[in-house]
């Protein structure tokens, strides 16, 4: 279970320039649940996530992950707990090192050095990516920035959930793919999460993907959570009547997916 409670990020305290981009989420996520995340521009939605990976440190209110607050832990200490896909397919993997040198990065992630991982490589590392299917278990050896951006997305999320943890965060890691890229690393995600049971938090700007994929649909509005559906309620949800719930949250109108943008 992970436990947000009271949670507070203000940027440039005490300067002209502050910003209070979290003023007191509450958010309880439990195990294999999968939590997409959705709100305008500035909402507050990468800032929840890097403070969940502990990239940026709460001003006030506590994360609890299982049994252990880790409020104060770095995000180094945090790693083997939480697994991180980026927007930026660069940023999750070293483009210098071949596929299975980045899958070898990746199993020992959050471990201490000499620490041993039940993943060695070679066979193990191609299991792994012939589930993908996209061919890579063939191409092993490829330096990865030779690979197209959704290819290489989807090994850092193969890379991102090699190891088991307890929780899973996708912060936009289909934006900067084209369209078809970007709907296989989405059904990839889904699969992986499925198939393992993950628990994950993923932010979307788009609301069909929002409601399309996932368990449960949050809306982050001024640095809260404005809206939170599941179940039965989420699975009659279409877009325009997600837009107006939309309206009757933040009491602001808006009328395509596209608003969710501006
Ligand atoms: N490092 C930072 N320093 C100062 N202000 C920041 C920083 N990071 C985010 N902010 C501000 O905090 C607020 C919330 O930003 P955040 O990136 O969390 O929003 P978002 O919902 O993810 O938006 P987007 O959909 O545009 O990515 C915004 O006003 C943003 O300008």
């Amino acid at each position: 279970m992970l436990r947000l409670n009271d949670l507070h990020v203000t940027f440039n305290v005490g300067t002209p320039t502050e910003v209070r981009a979290l003023r007191g989420v509450n958010l309880d996520i439990s195990p294999g649940e999968f939590v997409t995340v959705i709100g305008s521009n500035g909402a507050g939605k990468s800032t929840l996530l890097s403070a969940i990976v502990g990239a940026v440190r709460p001003s006030r209110g506590t994360i609890k992950l299982g049994a252990q607050d880790i409020t104060d832990w770095p995000a180094s200490k945090r790693a083997a707990d939480v697994g991180r896909v980026f927007q930026e397919p660069r940023l999750g993997t070293c483009g210098s090192l071949s596929i299975e040198e980045n899958l070898a990065l990746a199993a020992k992630r959050g471990r201490r050095r000499g620490f041993s991982t039940a993943l060695s490589g070679g066979r193990q590392f191609a299991d792994k990516l012939a589930r993908l299917g996209l061919g890579l278990e063939d191409r092993m050896s490829t330096p990865i920035g030779l690979l197209s951006g959704g290819q290489r997305q989807a090994v850092s999320l193969l890379m991102a959930t090699l190891l088991p943890m307890k929780i899973l965060v996708l912060d936009e890691h289909t934006a900067a793919l084209d369209p078809a890229a970007a709907a296989k690393v989405l059904s990839l995600s889904a699969e992986i999460a499925d198939a393992d049971g993950l628990t994950v938090l993923m932010v979307t700007h788009s609301m069909g993907d929002a409601l399309a994929l996932g368990t449960r649909t949050i809306l982050m509005d001024r640095g809260v959570v404005a809206l939170d559906v599941s179940g039965e309620e989420r699975r009659k949800l279409d877009i325009p009547a997600l837009l107006q719930l939309f309206g009757k949250a933040t009491g602001r109108v808006v009328d395509s997916d596209q608003m969710m943008l501006t």
